[in-house]
């Protein structure tokens, strides 16, 4: 079932000299409810813009986005949103921090198991009373993400949430964020840069154009779980993604 509508979507932000700036040009696609989808494309391209306009951060001054057939005009706690560097709020620990939005919602009624549950998965366990700048980049990272599950969202936006992770850690969130998907079945949208993240993770590929942004191709991903990175097949993958993002 069509849970997302991204229809003719254009937006045209401006320069600092003032003059109109394309980012975005004639946006289409659709996801199904439990679809993992990622947005690739080289730097500058409009990922995040897209994202933003999903999740009704900004609108577009053409076309629309939809999620189960009703207008995005703006946030909205039903799609979660998690950015690059988490944005934890730094005076409140671990736990407090995954569970403000519950209780932001619910007072203190909120549904504790739900927190403990994640805090286990994501491997937080003996940390619930450490601050952010107690743990490691990728325990944040994981933090941030039970912070917007918690929330049972329709739909996730991830923002390159380990582009600034090393490649251990990184590897290490991806599983957790695999995790999560696959117990929930939220459907999630994912910006990254990180070809192999793509592949490992989603099950289609949106290829997008340099500036202004278009949408070039989107890859059926034809991998079954659980997929391995060393396989003929994943570099077969990562090949012809690779080759359809060379566009100079
Ligand atoms: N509020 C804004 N006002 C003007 N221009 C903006 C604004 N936000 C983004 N831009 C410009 O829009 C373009 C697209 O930005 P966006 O962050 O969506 O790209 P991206 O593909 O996510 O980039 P990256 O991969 O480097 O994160 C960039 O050229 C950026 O400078």
């Amino acid at each position: 079932m069509v849970q997302l509508a991204i229809r003719n979507v254009s937006r045209t932000l401006q320069d600092n000299n003032g003059q109109p700036l394309e980012i975005l040009k004639d946006i289409n696609f659709q996801a199904s409810s439990g679809e993992f989808i990622s947005i690739i494309g080289p730097s500058g391209c409009g990922k995040t813009t897209l994202l933003r306009l999903i999740s009704g951060l900004d609108t577009p001054e053409k076309g629309d986005v939809t999620v189960d057939g009703n207008k995005v005009t703006a946030p909205n706690v039903s799609r979660g949103y998690v950015f690059q560097h988490g944005s934890l709020f730094p005076w409140e620990t671990i736990e407090e921090n995954i569970s403000s939005g519950l209780k932001a919602l619910n007072g203190r009624n909120y549904d504790k198991e739900l927190v403990q549950h994640y805090i286990e998965l994501m491997g937080l366990k003996g940390f619930e009373s450490s601050y952010p700048h107690q743990v490691s980049g990728g325990m944040a990272q994981r933090a941030a993400l039970a912070r917007s599950i918690v929330m049972k969202p329709k739909l996730l936006l991830l923002d390159e949430p380990m582009g600034a992770l090393d490649a251990f850690t990184r590897a290490d969130v991806q599983e957790v964020i695999h995790q999560v998907w696959q117990q929930t079945k939220t459907t999630m949208v994912l910006v990254t840069h990180d070809i192999d993240e793509a592949i490992y993770l989603s099950t289609r590929i949106i290829i997008m154009t340099p500036r202004p942004g278009e949408i070039k191709e989107i890859v059926t991903n034809p991998l079954d779980f659980p997929r391995n990175r060393t396989s003929t097949e994943f570099m077969d993958l990562r090949k012809i993604i690779q080759d359809k993002l060379n566009f100079y």
